[in-house]
């Protein structure tokens, strides 16, 4: 299991949601300031409704201008702002529900957002994830192309 020992210090890590996660947005960045992660939470501030697409555009300037190195991006379900974040072409953001799906994005898929749903998974699977993602390298290899591909740095 690897929750966490080899989670980078220097790293700083953007979160943020609409008011479908603030409970699990405030639970993860408590959580990593915990292990000494610098977060920098980009709100939502408050329950006010907010449209995940303005949540998602925010944390990809964010990483885009250097101020973040990864992020967590939380919704009620994960889904929409994982929609939203992959229409940046720089951007892989991964929905993920279980610790495979949280090594896998970064093994295979190079992912440089963790997405999560507010309202579908549990704090200590969140927690997990969450951990798991910012300890796990990426592999490499002959996922590199494809990473590439998705990009738009190798042809499809
Ligand atoms: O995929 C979308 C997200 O789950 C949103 O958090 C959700 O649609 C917000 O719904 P509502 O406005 O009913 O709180």
């Amino acid at each position: 299991m690897c929750r966490g020992k080899q989670i980078m210090k220097a790293e700083v890590v953007a979160l943020a949601s609409d008011h479908g996660a603030l409970e699990m947005r405030a639970m993860l960045a408590a959580h990593l300031r915990a292990r000494g992660v610098d977060v920098l939470d980009l709100g939502t501030p408050g329950p006010d409704a907010v449209d995940y697409p303005d949540m998602a555009d925010l944390l990809a300037e964010t990483l885009r201008a250097g101020r973040a190195s990864r992020g967590i991006l939380l919704c009620g379900t994960g889904i929409g702002i994982s929609i939203a974040i992959n229409r940046h072409p720089d951007m892989r953001g991964a929905l993920v529900h279980d610790a495979y799906g949280a090594r896998l994005c970064r093994q295979h898929n190079d992912a440089n957002i963790l997405v999560l749903g507010g309202r579908t998974t549990g704090s200590e699977v969140a927690k997990e994830c969450v951990d798991i993602f910012l300890a796990t390298p990426f592999e490499g290899g002959r996922h590199a192309r494809r990473v590439a591909k998705l990009g738009g740095l190798l042809p499809s």
